[in-house]
């Protein structure tokens, strides 16, 4: 079990996690949500050990973070960070191996390479294994950073926005991929989302933040909410149940009249304000 308990972290002026406390348990998918700068990625960086909280602690079972053993800590992770780029001169399969860095100070052997080659076969991408990385598509390089991860044979699997560049086939390759893999090796998998109907979809725990806060957890089925929504996001919002019963967002645009457009296209002072809110 993955626990934090009374988080604090504040970088420069801005507080990014204010007495946060949540347990995460193994073979479940857990998702966070929330506006943009509320602080997910500083979440996930605090929980790998790249940003230093202020005060609280996190322990995995019977192991703490720690400086001192952060490289003990990190083994734990695959993590995906937001938007990588991969410009550089390495071949797909030489980067999913990557994912085994450990392993491969050692010596790199053909069952490494047979386990990288069934990750990128699983994803449906095994056609790409001798392509140049820095000339794939920006899916392309999502799913090959999510092989990677993979690779590590993680406990904890951190992935950041994982699904931001894929096409409606390769977010449901990945998400049901992570979500099998997640119950079937006991992972704790926490993922930052920002599309509440593939969070609703994949997430058995949904931890809803804002500015700093988390405002809201559980299982998408009991907390999705409009009034959650129109909270959180301040945007209006119709649920309703998809085929399988979970939890179908739809949003909904606001009239012409409240955005007040002008005709000649010229930003109004209601847009100047939702421009300053950003
Ligand atoms: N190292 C840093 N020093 C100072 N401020 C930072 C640092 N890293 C992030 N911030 C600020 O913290 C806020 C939260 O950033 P973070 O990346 O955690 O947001 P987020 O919720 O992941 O947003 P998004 O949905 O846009 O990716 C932002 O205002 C950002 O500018």
């Amino acid at each position: 079990m993955l626990t934090v308990n009374q988080l604090n972290v504040t970088l420069d002026t801005l507080t990014l996690a204010k007495d946060m406390s949540f347990s995460l348990q193994p073979g479940k998918v857990n998702v966070i949500i929330g506006p943009n700068g509320t602080g997910k990625s500083t979440l996930l960086k605090t929980l790998f050990g790249d940003i230093k909280a202020q005060s609280g602690d996190i322990h995995f079972f019977d192991q703490t973070l720690t400086t001192k053993q952060l490289s003990a800590w990190r083994k734990l992770f695959g993590y995906m960070p937001q938007d990588i780029r991969l410009d550089i001169e390495l071949s797909v399969l030489e980067v999913v191996l990557l994912g085994q860095l450990d392993a491969l100070s050692l010596r790199l052997d053909d069952a490494l390479i047979e386990q990288a080659l069934s990750a990128l076969d699983k994803i449906g991408l095994l056609h790409l294994a001798n392509r140049s990385v820095n000339k794939l598509s920006g899916g392309q390089c999502q799913m090959i950073l999510f092989a990677q991860a993979l690779m590590r044979n993680p406990k904890i699997l951190m992935l950041d926005e994982p699904v931001s560049a894929l096409d409606l086939h390769f977010q449901h390759v990945l998400l049901d991929h992570l979500d099998e893999q997640t119950k079937q090796q006991g992972w704790v998998t926490l993922m930052v989302l920002h599309d509440l109907n593939l969070a609703a979809q994949y997430a058995d725990n949904l931890l809803v933040l804002k500015d700093g806060q988390l405002v809201k957890s559980g299982d998408p089925k009991d907390i999705l909410t409009p009034e959650l929504i129109k909270e959180v996001y301040g945007v209006q919002a119709e649920i309703s149940k998809d085929s399988h019963g979970l939890p179908f967002v739809r949003t909904i645009r606001r009239s012409r009249t409240e955005v007040n457009l002008s005709t000649d296209g010229k930003v109004t002072q209601l847009d100047k304000g939702i421009a300053n809110a950003i």
